[in-house]
């Protein structure tokens, strides 16, 4: 039993889990840095993602992405929401584990489709047959978390409420 603030809290799941969103409400809570990997991407870069996806390819996209959460570490601890794809380096996670406990945003195939829409900004999001395909490579990786949540039976104020709960109880 411990204030579930204390370590930080690092988001990760697909793209369309609610980690942006989730981690806005936690931030209400937890008097700690809210933020958004992907948008300290672009601020580190001055480029949007879908010009660092196009100009530079995915590769750079992801060492950027390792590079900013490297950054990250001297604002420890935090809320953190990640971007879908940062589970998938290796490398990530201890810097992960490092910036806050990892918890998973778990949601079904049929709520990322409902939720990312057109894929607006999301370069990946394009072509839906390799999505589907991308969503359940990662499914395994994502269980790797320190706690999993279930990201679609409530609304972003009631899963973080539950975030808080599990952490709470957690042993210290
Ligand atoms: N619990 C929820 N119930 C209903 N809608 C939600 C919930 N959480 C998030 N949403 C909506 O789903 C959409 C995607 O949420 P959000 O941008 O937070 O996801 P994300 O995990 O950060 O995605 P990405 O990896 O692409 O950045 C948004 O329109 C948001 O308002
Ligand atoms: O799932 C992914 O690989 C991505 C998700 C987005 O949040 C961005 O980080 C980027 O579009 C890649
Ligand atoms: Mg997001």
């Amino acid at each position: 039993m411990s204030n579930p603030c204390k370590n930080g809290i690092v988001l990760i799941g697909f793209m369309g889990a609610g980690k942006s969103t989730v981690a806005a409400e936690l931030g209400h809570s937890c008097r700690l840095p809210v933020i958004d990997l992907d948008q300290e991407i672009e601020r580190r870069s001055g480029r949007t993602i879908p010009e660092i996806f196009e100009h530079s390819g995915e590769e750079a996209f992801r060492q950027s992405e390792t590079e900013a959460l490297r950054g990250l570490l001297d604002q420890a601890p935090l809320i953190l929401a990640t971007g879908g794809g940062v589970t998938g380096r290796a490398e990530n996670w201890p810097l992960l584990r490092r910036l806050g406990r990892v918890v998973y945003l778990r949601v079904s195939w049929e709520t990322v489709l409902l939720r990312i829409g057109s894929g607006q900004g999301r370069p990946l999001a394009r072509d839906r047959v390799r999505l589907q395909a991308l969503f359940e490579q990662r499914l395994p990786l994502y269980e790797e978390a320190d706690l999993v949540i279930d990201g679609e039976g409530g609304t972003p104020a009631s899963i973080a409420r539950d975030i808080l709960r599990k952490l709470y109880w957690e042993k210290a």
